[in-house]
């Protein structure tokens, strides 16, 4: 296998996982290099359902392996939103700025101890004569009171990540390579990956 489909039209998501197929040697095709594609309808409740919804149908559409993502922030002191909500939170067509702002408005007043939160990101592999695969990874981290850097996407700019000593949006795309939620995910199927990279 010399490429793989990512179900993703998130061009933050899509930078990252042709980063972290490159790796293995396999190049990426996201839903950006096909527009006619619809979107799928995100009807689950839980991360991994989502992420099986966007493999499953992708892979029978196309007949090829594809991997999906379905990610989110979970904030303690929020009950865990904005979770699997997390790209529409403040709405429909709204944009990642609207999220944050929204996401610091409601965790206004609360102290830095009670800001404790995680990012969590599923993934799906499906294809053909595969049963389908999910796995999971997280990565901890506390909502600041304000942006900082300018890398990243969705709400990486309000989320430190204490073991780097800096926020998601600072690190370089190398870093949050090796220690997101994503990545931490992507281990966990790389063994998958490199069988079918071997097999075809
Ligand atoms: O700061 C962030 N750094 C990350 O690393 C990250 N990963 C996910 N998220 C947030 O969670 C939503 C996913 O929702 P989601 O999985 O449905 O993706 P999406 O709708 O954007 O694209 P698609 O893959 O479904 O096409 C995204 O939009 C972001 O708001 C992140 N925010
Ligand atoms: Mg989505």
């Amino acid at each position: 296998m010399k490429s793989i489909i990512v179900a993703t039209k998130n061009k933050g998501k899509a930078k990252e996982f042709e980063q972290l197929f490159f790796r293995y040697g396999i190049e990426v095709k996201t839903l950006l290099d096909f527009p006619d594609v619809p979107d799928v309808e995100e009807t689950g409740e839980t991360f991994a359902e989502n992420a099986i919804l966007k493999a499953e149908t992708i892979a029978k559409l196309s007949g090829q392996y594809v991997v999906a993502d379905d990610s989110g922030l979970m904030v303690d002191a929020l009950d865990g939103r904005p979770g699997v909500y997390s790209a529409r939170y403040a709405g429909p067509g709204k944009d990642d700025n609207a999220n944050i702002d929204k996401v610091l408005q409601e965790l206004d007043g609360v102290k830095e101890k009670d800001r404790t939160s995680r990012f969590y990101c599923a993934l799906a592999l499906a294809g053909p004569e595969l049963k389908t695969i999910t796995v999971n990874g997280t990565c901890e981290g506390i909502i600041l009171q304000e942006r900082r850097g300018t890398g990243g996407f969705g709400y990486d700019p309000i989320f430190y990540v204490p073991s780097e000593d800096c926020s998601m949006a600072e690190l370089t795309p190398e870093t949050k390579n090796n220690i997101s939620h994503r990545a931490q995910a992507m281990k966990k199927l790389e063994r998958y990956i490199k069988k079918l990279a071997e097999a075809r």
